[in-house]
């Protein structure tokens, strides 16, 4: 199967690290398409990054579904964009949120997540509620790591993450940990290795949801919320969209 992977920010090095993780669990029969948009933030790290990177993203998710893709995953941890880029696709889509939601509540009563920016807290409180997870979520933590300092993450940094995921293990009763972020992908073997907790990081997670899916042959239901956009006409830079 070929799964796209898409960075919604335009640091491309991230991109290259998310796409070393994914393949890195992947079936021998899986390719992984990483991509990043042309224009667009460097980092998706409040409301208005993620409201500009959505349209790149979309236009990414476009390209794969003529590619003939048979997953499609959003990796950014405010999954960007999900519902519209399932308005548009096929195939699955998938945000790397909701799959580590959803594996953290295959192995533990309650999960933690640790994320990056405390600017960025509502927005994972919100996808918990969102997606129905906000009882199994013992607390949301941000460790005040800008999205760009976690490539070659520096040893103070680290630390920081690591006593966050502490303290959302000893104080808050989390007995799994998603990171919140796909720049953490790197950084999981280690702190699996110094943490009591399982650590999931999502997008491995999506990985392994999409090679699910597509051996189900389970593909976005075309029926209601999901189904094809309404048919109108787009003017300026987004004409291309007109239907
Ligand atoms: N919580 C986050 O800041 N998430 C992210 N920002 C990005 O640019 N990529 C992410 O995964």
């Amino acid at each position: 199967m070929r799964i796209q992977l898409i960075n919604p920010n335009t640091s491309a090095d991230m991109t290259n690290a998310m796409a070393l993780s994914a393949q890195s669990v992947a079936l021998d029969s899986t390719q992984i398409i990483a991509c990043t948009p042309e224009h667009g933030p460097k980092s998706i790290e409040c409301a208005f990054d993620e409201v500009i990177a959505s349209a790149a993203l979309l236009d990414l998710i476009e390209q794969g579904k003529q590619q003939g893709v048979d997953a499609h995953i959003i990796a950014c941890f405010g999954d960007p964009a999900l519902d519209a880029a399932r308005e548009l696709a096929d195939a699955p889509v998938i945000g790397i949120a909701e799959a580590g939601f959803q594996m953290a509540s295959l192995i533990a009563h309650r999960f933690g997540v640790v994320t990056t920016l405390s600017r960025t807290l509502p927005a994972s409180e919100h996808l918990l509620q969102k997606y129905g997870y906000q009882h199994k979520c013992s607390g949301v933590r941000a460790t005040n790591i800008p999205v760009l300092a976690l490539e070659n993450i520096d040893p103070a940094a680290y630390q920081l993450l690591k006593t966050e995921c502490l303290a959302a293990i000893e104080e808050d009763g989390a007995e799994a940990i998603v990171l919140g972020c796909a720049g953490m992908s790197s950084l999981v073997e280690k702190l699996s290795t110094e943490l009591p907790v399982p650590i999931i990081d999502g997008v491995v997670a999506a990985v392994k949801l999409a090679e699910s899916l597509h051996q189900l042959g389970l593909q976005t239901s075309k029926k209601g919320q999901y189904g094809q956009r309404v048919s109108k006409a787009f003017t300026g830079r987004y004409a291309h969209w007109s239907l």
